[in-house]
């Protein structure tokens, strides 16, 4: 086995060929993230889908990558990848899978982002030993900030956890996980972006409601929680002891954590991304469900 440092792992990866199996927003996400970043050139790769042409036309002309839909090119694309990432929904996996099985072969590593299907399943569908990294990023590896769960099958080189480590540190932050704890990782922050969105979203509407132009509204929203954010992370502290910092007692702060508080702020947080895991368990289990049948 040939082990590699990981700063030439960045050096291997501009080497090898990746296809995306799938091509809709989060392999556009991790396209924009690694062409942005200068891991790898647009030659290096390709992209499929399923039906929309239109689709595929948009990502040649944005990226200039290659691409095709399965029926037209089944054989190529796939076969010549050195890592064929697996980029559909849930929904869709096993029959993607089940199609293209007998191209793919064990010198290729596969690359899951597909919420809730386990390693087992995945290795069910494509019926022979390959190397198997599981994952659960965010579509925010589109601008280098991503945050990525990643699992690896017993089939993983060192080597290969290094290129896949790599790839998606350079979209943003990787945490392995045990692959059990993915599901908890798929609804902190792989569903996670959703929730801040919506978050900002009320903010704006409150602003707006309240007399400020939707502009306005937008723009002091958006820095806002840029901000606490990057507070979080500048200064190291709490989230809990900046939000003290923030409210005066009896000020308007305290009076705005009332009103949240009286509205279960934290449980209905909670019980959300709790039963987002629990969602991406039961799709998990579908998959396996029609892999076994
Ligand atoms: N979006 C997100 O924030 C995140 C998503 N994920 C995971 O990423 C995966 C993709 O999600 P997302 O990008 O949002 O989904 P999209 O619906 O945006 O894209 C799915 C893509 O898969 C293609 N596809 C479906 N079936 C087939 C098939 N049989 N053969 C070839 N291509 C096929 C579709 O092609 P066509 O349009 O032609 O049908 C489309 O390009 C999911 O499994 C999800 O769990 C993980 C983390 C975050
Ligand atoms: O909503 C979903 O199912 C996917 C998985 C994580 C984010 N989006």
């Amino acid at each position: 086995m040939t082990l590699i440092s990981s700063s030439n792992a960045t050096h291997k990866i501009a080497s090898l060929k990746m296809c995306f199996y799938g091509a809709g927003s989060m392999a556009e996400a991790m396209v924009r993230g690694l062409l942005d970043r200068g891991l790898t050139e647009p030659g290096q790769i390709s992209m499929m889908n399923r039906q929309n042409a239109a689709r595929m036309e948009e990502l040649t002309a944005r990226y200039g990558v290659n691409t095709s839909m399965i029926e037209a090119d089944k054989s190529a694309m796939l076969k010549e990848a050195d890592i064929v990432f697996l980029m559909m929904k849930p929904k869709d996996a096993a029959e993607a899978i089940g199609q293209v099985r007998e191209l793919l072969h064990p010198g290729q590593l596969i690359i899951s982002v597909i919420a809730g299907m386990t390693i087992r399943t995945l290795e069910t569908l494509l019926g022979k030993p390959m190397p198997i990294v599981r994952t659960m990023p965010n579509t925010s590896s589109t601008i280098g900030l991503g945050a990525t769960g990643v699992s690896f099958s017993a089939a993983v080189s060192q080597e290969q956890r290094l290129l896949a480590e790599t790839m998606f540190q350079a979209v943003g932050l990787t945490t392995v996980v045990e692959e059990r704890m993915l599901e908890v990782v798929t609804g902190l922050s792989g569903s996670g972006p959703a929730y801040v969105y919506y978050l900002m979203e009320a903010m704006i509407a409150a602003g707006s409601e309240l007399g400020l132009s939707e502009e306005a509204a937008r723009e002091l929203t958006v820095q806002t929680v840029l901000g606490a954010a990057h507070m979080v992370k500048a200064t190291g502290e709490n989230p809990a002891e900046l939000r003290r910092k923030v409210t005066s007692p009896n000020g308007t702060t305290q009076a705005a954590i009332e009103k949240l508080d009286a509205n279960q702020f934290s449980q209905a947080v909670i019980s959300a991304i709790s039963r987002a895991a629990e969602r991406a368990a039961e799709m998990g289990a579908e998959i396996e469900r029609k892999a076994t049948s």
